[in-house]
């Protein structure tokens, strides 16, 4: 029987684990769909290249034409990365009429419904389970297995970069540059490192999340992002004092028709499921109106695991071939987007203040905060060596953001507070 050709776009970490599996298995692909995969033509930059896995040379191009407009090839999978590009060769892909499996969340962070319209409107397939924390069947799980279901919060580790980075340097003290730098070795960061310590690759992901479990499109733009770059040691260390652990957490959260997501460095009690998913791990917990709590685990990155969700993908289009339904998955958003307001999010926060040691100013510093509704469910203070200063470290109980961050402004305005040294939004509380 005529086996189903393949044009790969891109032959890095993830490319290379993708033509592993499909050597691999083939005996498998080979029961579940009826028929042999063959990689035709691989896209690369430098073909001269030295590869982790052996390919045969003339399978190596360096013309996306070779693939796009190949009437052999009946599937692209898109792992080069790239946006602007990238999206012009998928569309060109869709315009010929093949089906797309691809790992670029970048893409479809942003032109995610563009491309999915285009392929429904050319009766293809356009999968992306990989491109959300890897390996793990998580766009699958909301999509078909929460398919009854509201889901109401989703919390996700879905950078394995930088929970790596946190995971050594709260557990073995490592520093953040030499783990930064490991975890780029070991093929977990983007090209641009940046993107993960910035916290826009989780943020991306999030949109994706969000979008597809909240049936509403959500933009990159509607996603408040804060990376790790500015944790401190003393923060990890006053985290653990507190019995937290520090992650960088994308937070979903709905409440009736508005929703709030954001990816920032949040307090987690060490009791959390998520506060112990460690290294280059990820996973989404999503919480369900009707099916509760539920986890999703499993390596975020890394080149296996990740062409394992590709490959999955590559399955499932294969399946609709032969039952002749490609193009029909893509379900478009049922909800009119609608974000919630600071005053609609609510939290308990953590702070670190240096401020002058001197009577009254503790007593001032509660007012600032009961002015607005807050009050403290820890505090801890410290007399600081240099210049009669003290630090003095909260964690609020739930306020909102907006009267958290008028909180900050009057903190800041108050000159008795040296510096506002850090803070991080507190999570996995009560109802997660
Ligand atoms: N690494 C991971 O753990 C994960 C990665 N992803 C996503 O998967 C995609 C690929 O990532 P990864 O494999 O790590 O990336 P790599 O940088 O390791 O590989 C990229 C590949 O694409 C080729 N390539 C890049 N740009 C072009 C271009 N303009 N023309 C031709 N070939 C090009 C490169 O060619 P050459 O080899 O010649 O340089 C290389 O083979 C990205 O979108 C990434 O975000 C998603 C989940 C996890
Ligand atoms: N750089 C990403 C790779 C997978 O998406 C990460 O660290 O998670
Ligand atoms: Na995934």
């Amino acid at each position: 029987m005529k086996a189903i050709s393949i044009g790969l776009l891109g032959l890095g970490t993830v490319g290379s684990g993708v033509v592993q599996i499909i050597e691999n298995h083939q005996d498998k692909l080979m029961h579940q769909i009826g028929c042999p995969v063959m990689i035709k033509k691989i896209l690369v930059k430098d073909e001269n290249k030295e590869r982790t896995v052996h390919i045969e040379r003339e399978l190596l191009t360096t013309n996306p034409d070779d693939i796009l407009e190949s009437p052999e090839i009946d599937i692209v999978i898109e792992v080069m990365g790239g946006v602007e590009e990238t999206k012009n060769y998928l569309l060109k892909a869709l315009q010929n009429r093949k089906h797309i499996v691809t790992a670029n969340k970048d893409l479809m962070a942003v032109y995610g419904s563009e491309l999915l319209s285009v392929a429904t409107e050319n009766g293809c397939d356009l999968f992306y389970e990989a491109s959300v924390a890897g390996g793990i069947p998580i766009l699958r799980g909301l999509v078909d297995g929460l398919a009854s279901d509201r889901i109401t919060k989703m919390m996700g580790i879905v950078n394995g970069t930088t929970n790596y980075i946190l995971t050594k340097m709260s557990k073995q003290g490592s520093r953040y540059e030499d783990v930064l730098k490991e975890a780029q070795e070991l093929g977990y960061a983007e090209a641009d490192p940046t993107s993960d310590v910035g916290g826009w690759d989780a943020a991306r992901k999030m949109a994706i999340l969000a979008t597809l479990g909240f049936s509403m499109n959500i933009d990159l733009d509607d996603v408040k992002v804060k990376g790790i770059t500015e944790i401190s040691e003393e923060d990890l260390s006053y985290s653990k004092k507190l019995g937290y652990t520090m992650k960088l957490i994308g937070i979903a959260s709905r409440l009736e028709n508005k929703v709030e997501v954001s990816v920032q460095p949040t307090l987690l009690p060490e009791s959390h499921p998520l506060a112990s998913v460690n290294d280059e791990y990820n996973a989404v917990y999503v919480y369900g109106e009707a099916v509760g709590e539920t986890m999703f685990y499993g390596p975020g990155a890394g080149s296996l695991p990740t062409a394992t969700a590709v490959v999955s993908d590559l399955v499932g289009v294969m399946k609709n071939m032969r039952l002749g339904v490609n193009g029909r998955s893509a379900v478009s958003p049922q909800f009119e987007k609608s974000l919630k307001q600071p005053g609609e999010i609510f939290s308990k926060y953590f702070v670190r203040l240096h401020v002058k040691d001197e009577v009254g100013v503790f007593a001032a510093i509660t007012s600032i905060f009961s002015e607005h509704g807050a009050s403290f469910e820890k505090i801890l203070q410290m007399p600081l060596k240099q210049n009669e200063l003290a630090e003095i470290v909260l964690v609020t109980h739930r306020t909102s953001l907006q009267d958290y961050e008028d909180i900050l402004q009057k903190l800041n305005d108050y000159e008795m507070v040296k510096e506002i040294k850090s803070t991080y939004r507190v999570e996995g509380e009560g109802v997660i």
